[in-house]
């Protein structure tokens, strides 16, 4: 203090510790300028056990999840459940019971948008359906997780899975090579894995382990398209929300050959999804889809008697 009041420095303690106050403020705001102020409430938060709050909601795990199934019609799905007011979702996939469990439930709480009072918050992650570890994670977070799945005939899925893989890799050998164990036997290969989703009854009994099966909403991946609004209305009812998503919400758009939404208002145009989705399909001889069709019928029938409705996928 002395060496400091020689030379010439203000060491009034009222105005040092004004000083002080005022540098600790400047690094909290810089922190929270940079991103950091989340992983400061987070660290609170594993310590606390509590969920973070601040005016606009807190971060809850949700409460319920679209666990499937891959091509089926999930982000269709997801993006049109957004459009309710009471709906709170990730727009990307978070993959944590199947790839990233080991970051641990903070983590995955972290990634979740804040919510009020009466709001739902969901993800979707269609690899849940077909993770053998999934269903006691699940279970482990909160046994009364709802469970939405999205099936679509397994064979156009099948389809659908392998156009996607194509994109990325064009030197894939053909659909119907694939599909076969070896062409002087027919045999479908289910350890290709556009062939093994679709045997949905064989993922379901997994899940059925853990959950009861009221705790389930299998939507038509078909309906979903034909009638958007009649399949929104059955999920609205399953989350117990107020009937919002309607069908003055949705036009069918002729280029895309897909429901779109309709302008959200406030914005300039329609909402269609991407390129990604909606994509053509490759021509597959009708003899490879018929036997691969075989294949699938008697698991359809398996999958149509666990959860008690008809798909009409033959
Ligand atoms: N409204 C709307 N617009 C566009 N596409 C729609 C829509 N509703 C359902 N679908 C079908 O969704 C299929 C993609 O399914 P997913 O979103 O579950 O795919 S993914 O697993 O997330 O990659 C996608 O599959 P492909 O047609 O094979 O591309 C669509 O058929």
């Amino acid at each position: 203090g002395v060496v400091l009041r020689k030379q010439g420095v203000d060491t009034h303690p009222k105005r040092v510790s004004v000083f002080f106050t005022m540098i600790l403020i400047s690094i909290y705001l810089f922190y929270c300028l940079t991103g950091y102020c989340d992983s400061i409430s987070s660290a609170y938060d594993t310590y606390s056990n509590l969920s973070v709050s601040n005016n606009f909601g807190t971060k809850e795990f949700p409460q319920a999840i679209i666990i499937g199934v891959k091509k089926g019609g999930t982000r269709a799905l997801l993006e049109f459940l957004r459009v309710h007011p009471d709906v709170r979702a990730v727009g990307a996939e978070p993959h944590f019971f199947d790839r990233f469990y080991e970051k641990g439930l903070q983590w995955y709480r972290n990634l979740m948008p804040r919510t009020l009072d009466g709001q739902i918050t969901m993800e979707k992650t269609p690899s849940y359906f077909i993770t053998r570890e999934a269903p006691p994670r699940v279970f482990s977070m909160s046994r009364s997780t709802k469970l939405i799945v999205v099936v679509r005939d397994p064979v156009t899925r099948a389809v659908s899975d392998y156009t996607q893989t194509l994109t990325k890799s064009p030197d894939l050998p053909s659909f119907q090579n694939l599909v076969f164990k070896n062409s002087t036997t027919g045999l479908i290969d289910t350890s290709w894995s556009a062939v093994r989703i679709g045997i949905y009854a064989k993922h379901l009994e997994n899940w059925l382990r853990y959950f009861p099966l009221a705790q389930f909403l299998f939507v038509s991946g078909e309906k979903l398209v034909t009638d958007p609004a009649g399949e929104m209305g059955r999920v609205q009812d399953f989350l117990g929300l107020k009937r919002v998503v309607t069908n003055k919400h949705f036009y069918f758009n002729q280029t895309k050959g897909f429901p779109c939404l309709k302008k959200p208002e406030g914005s300039s145009r329609p909402r269609c999804l991407g390129k990604s989705k909606g994509r053509p399909h490759p021509h597959i001889p009708a003899e490879v889809l018929h036997r691969l069709r075989d294949f699938y019928r008697p698991f359809n029938m398996k999958f149509y008697q666990m959860t008690g409705q008809d798909f009409g996928w033959d």
